[in-house]
């Protein structure tokens, strides 16, 4: 099987208002999605960043794949490096830890490898799953993803505002975690903190502690912490955040603040590519790392990761950005045929109202996706949304993920300064 040519389609999805230390969503998500085409007229799905920076990588790189085995990932990650060569680090939103050279590479890597594996699997006529080991688990739990958000954006694009709501304070939130596990049964609790001052989203968390007693629950403010107040805000909720997910920014502020506080910090911003695990492990900053596939360089990377945690005894949890069915896919995949994933994933999924692949195979029954049983990533593109989605990429008016421009909308002294707090 040779790949012979491969459709990149930027798209934009309507996203709600959702608040994070940055600032706040713009109305649409920006995703690529790739359609990785073969002599023997298989196609092999793809999907990450849609950012301007990436998709200019992808398009360098796509023509050089053609000819290639979609068997051969080796092969993919050589066509790569020797392209982008010590490729300048992909501008990111902040909210991913620092851009590096690694990054690029890993980001741009996993892009092109999950149509491979889909390819894999679609030209053997097994699930993805299969080809990463076989199932380790029916179904992959992923938790309910709380975030603080106005009504509405400002201005307020051209089409319905979302269901959620205003949810601004405890009240808002609680009421926001009810409907995410009454409609998706989610078993755990992710708030988005860094946007009320610190003890504010303390009480916030008491609040879904006291409706929800059982549920797991995590905190993670974007590093818009001091350590000082990430000390405090720990030793407060001792005994009630299943993990702390960065309190603070850096491996030796992440470390000062695990010395003081009982439970596990967590990351997807300290430790975000290979090279930060030895200094990271070296002084135990974190006890579970975020994975995500899309920027630790695809699912074979993933596994490595997993091997890692498992070695060192750190937990491994699954972090996420607004994305759509392909995506969820992915992960659902990996998950599912990684033993060391004992955490629930961090999902967006159910802020979304429009996606590209044919409904009905990826749902939430009692907070976990059932991981889908069709030849590779076993989802189907639809190609009316594909197209539609495209048009509103084009009618959108940006070509990059930024939350501190709508945020100056609302607050025109809007600075979004790290530590806050
Ligand atoms: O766990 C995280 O840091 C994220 O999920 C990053 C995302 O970009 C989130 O902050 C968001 O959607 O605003
Ligand atoms: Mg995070």
């Amino acid at each position: 099987m040779k790949i012979t040519e491969i459709v990149i389609t930027p798209i934009a999805m309507k996203d709600p208002p959702l608040r994070n230390i940055q600032g706040v969503h713009q109305p649409y998500a920006l995703r690529s999605i790739l359609q990785v085409k073969t002599d023997e007229g298989l196609t092999g799905l793809g999907e990450t960043y849609g950012d301007l920076a990436v998709l200019t990588k992808l398009r360098q790189i796509a023509p050089r794949l053609a000819g290639l085995d979609p068997f051969d990932l080796n092969g993919l990650e050589r066509i790569i490096t020797e392209t982008l060569g010590s490729a300048a680090g992909l501008a990111t939103h902040g909210l991913v830890g620092e851009a590096s050279d690694e990054k690029t590479l890993a980001t741009v890597l996993s892009a092109f490898e999950i149509p491979c594996w889909d390819l894999q699997g679609k030209a053997l006529g097994r699930p993805l799953v299969e080809l990463l080991g076989g199932k380790v688990r029916d179904a992959v739990p992923y938790s309910g993803y709380l975030f603080f958000k106005p009504a509405t954006h400002n201005p307020a694009p051209d089409y319905e505002p979302d269901s959620w709501g205003e949810a601004m304070d405890a009240s808002g939130i609680v009421a926001q975690a009810r409907r995410m596990v009454s409609e998706y049964g989610f078993k755990s609790l992710k708030l988005k903190g860094g946007v009320l001052p610190a003890f504010e989203e303390v009480e916030v968390i008491l609040a879904l502690r006291e409706a929800f007693p059982d549920h797991p629950l995590r905190l993670d403010p974007n590093a818009g912490w001091t350590v000082d107040t990430s000390i405090a805000v720990g030793r407060k909720l001792d005994g009630v955040l299943e993990y702390l997910e960065d309190p603070t920014a850096t491996i030796d502020g992440m470390a000062a603040v695990a010395r003081e506080v009982s439970m596990p910090l967590a990351t997807n911003m300290a430790v975000t590519a290979f090279s930060h695990l030895p200094p990271s492990i070296r002084v135990d900053a974190v006890q579970v790392i975020l994975s995500d596939h899309h920027f630790w360089g695809g699912l074979r990377r993933s596994r490595e990761l997993a091997a890692i945690c498992r070695t060192f005894g750190i937990g491994l949890s699954m972090h996420s950005n607004s994305h759509l069915g392909i995506s969820l896919a992915a992960m659902t995949h990996l998950a599912g045929a990684t033993p060391e994933l004992t955490y629930d994933c961090d999902t967006h999924y159910p802020y979304l109202v429009e996606d590209v692949v044919v409904p009905g195979v990826l749902n939430f029954t009692d907070g976990a996706v059932k991981v889908p049983a069709g030849p590779g990533l076993g989802v189907e593109l639809d190609l009316d949304s594909l197209a539609r989605l495209g048009e509103q990429y084009e009618k959108c008016g940006f070509d990059t993920r930024d939350d501190v421009t709508p945020m100056r909308a609302i607050q025109p002294d809007w600075d979004p300064v790290i530590p806050r707090w």
